[in-house]
């Protein structure tokens, strides 16, 4: 070995103890592990993806629901800066976007060997959009459009703070139950937005743009445009318009996209505009805003609510089981070591789900164009949410519940029978039922396990 190579490597060994001091040091510094078992409680699994795993937790001073999300240290690609600190990217943007409204709000954040801890704040009680879609099996119009219209506004908002999400899909977008507000999750692949082109990327692979993949490169917002246009079908239909990267690049060919829900023309049309192939005639995120299907007026969310379907049973019972209250430290090691041995066992280069950096040589994978078939509706996610529980936080909803639906003002562009029927079962009928309501099921279903709870409390012999 020569000299400078010798010198080379000694300088890398005595940078990495160094690292590995820090950390050890960090264990006790105002943002080690010590410092986040003093402040917060985990309660379970929330939820989990491609690159951590999303815990339930309490503030211990109040009380408050919070989502911690563990992202381990070799998975972090993007690191930016935070008052000095080297941090991963996620952390940078979600503190760069904390007054955006439909962003979540990173509350505080730790790091530990391993990794970092990411305390975020959850809705309670709250519903990712994927398995809203599931319960609903397909959104109606206007619910779409009030639920969409927030996530547009957030991205615009996102953007004009030079934040790009770069992974906006349905399971990044969490439902607060009781007020309808949407909180953009997951920044684990954002960056900032420049106004160049992107050689690099991190998203899901069925919501990425076909210039990705034909040339491996694309623009910020047109690419956000183009996630957008899939969220949105896939909303209206409860399926993706596309099932892999072929029919991403080839679609086109075959003239306007089928779609396999009674949508309105001005509906299509937005969502056309969005999947335009050719990023330069895309939609703008501003010419999202102005089109006409998006201007209409909504309905407020207590009438929405009331009127979606009764399909969670299943979501619900699983969400219903609770998971042990973790050992922290030991159960995210466990946890990340598992994680690790799941994505490398697993293949991702046309799952849904599927993260990665380099465009697949696509051309090499197009045969001639066939028609698509039906694209199946869709099962799975890369992620479960466990409907959150809460004593104090019942208490919240049960206002909410007491609030009179009739109070809302009826939306002016119904129409007059659908408002009529609307208004009549919230005034003739004062809560619609369980069954009828999507959002009350989750609500009673938080609401039994809490007692469920209390009652095992108290039976259980004192000590
Ligand atoms: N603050 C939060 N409040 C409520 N639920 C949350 C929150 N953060 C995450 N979740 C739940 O946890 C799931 C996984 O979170 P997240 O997407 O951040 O993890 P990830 O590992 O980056 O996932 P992916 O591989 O999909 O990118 C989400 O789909 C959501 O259901």
């Amino acid at each position: 070995m020569t000299l400078p190579i010798l010198a080379k490597k000694v300088k890398k060994l005595a940078s990495f103890q160094l690292f590995n001091l820090k950390l050890l040091l960090n264990g006790e510094s105002s943002r080690g592990f010590s410092k986040f078992k003093k402040n917060y409680k985990l309660k379970g699994e929330l939820g989990r993806g491609g690159f951590g795993i999303v815990y339930r937790a309490i503030r211990i001073s109040d009380e408050l629901p919070v989502a911690v999300k563990f992202v381990d240290r070799r998975t972090v690609r993007e690191w930016g800066k935070l008052n000095d600190e080297q941090v991963p990217m996620e952390i940078c943007m979600l503190a760069k976007c904390a007054k955006v409204k439909g962003v979540i709000k990173l509350l505080d954040w730790y790091s530990i060997p391993e990794g970092y801890l990411v305390v975020m704040e959850r809705p309670y009680p709250c519903i990712d959009m994927f398995d809203f879609i599931k319960g609903e099996q397909k959104l109606d119009e206007e619910m779409a459009r009030f639920l969409f219209r927030q996530i547009v506004q957030t991205v615009h908002e996102c953007a004009q703070r030079r934040v790009l999400h770069r992974d906006l899909k349905d399971e990044n977008v969490v439902i607060d139950l009781v007020s309808g507000e949407i909180r953009l999750i997951d920044f684990g692949a954002s960056t900032i937005l420049k106004k160049s082109p992107y050689t690099d990327f991190q998203g899901t692979r069925l919501y990425c743009p076909p210039e990705w993949f034909l040339h491996s490169l694309y623009l910020g917002k047109e690419a956000a445009v183009w996630s957008l246009g899939v969220l949105l079908y896939n909303a209206l239909n409860g399926r993706l318009p596309f099932r892999n990267e072929k029919d991403i690049c080839t679609a086109h060919l075959l003239g306007p996209l089928p779609f396999y829900a009674p949508v309105s023309a001005e509906a299509k049309d937005l969502i056309q505009r969005c999947l335009s192939f050719d990023p330069f005639s895309r939609c703008t995120i501003e010419a999202i805003f102005n089109h006409p299907w998006l201007k209409k007026s909504s309905p407020d969310w207590l009438v929405l609510s009331a009127a979606t379907g009764s399909n969670h049973k299943e979501q619900n019972k699983e969400n219903d089981e609770e998971h042990d209250e973790s050992e922290e430290l030991e159960e995210i090691h466990e946890e990340a070591e598992k994680d690790r041995k799941e994505m490398e066992g697993q293949n991702t280069s046309e799952g849904e789900s599927g993260v990665g950096s380099s465009a697949s040589s696509i051309a090499t994978k197009l045969s001639p164009v066939e028609p698509n078939p039906e694209p199946s509706p869709r099962f799975s996610k890369t992620s479960l949410l466990v409907p959150p529980s809460s004593v104090e936080l019942k208490e919240v909803v049960q206002s909410s519940k007491t609030k009179s639906v009739s109070q809302c003002p009826a939306p002016a562009t119904l129409k007059p029978r659908r408002i009529r029927s609307k208004l009549l079962r919230a005034q003739n009928q004062p809560r619609p039922t369980a069954h009828q309501s999507t959002v009350l099921t989750a609500l009673r279903r938080a609401m039994s396990r809490e007692r469920h709870r209390h009652q095992a409390v108290e039976a259980a012999p004192k000590a």
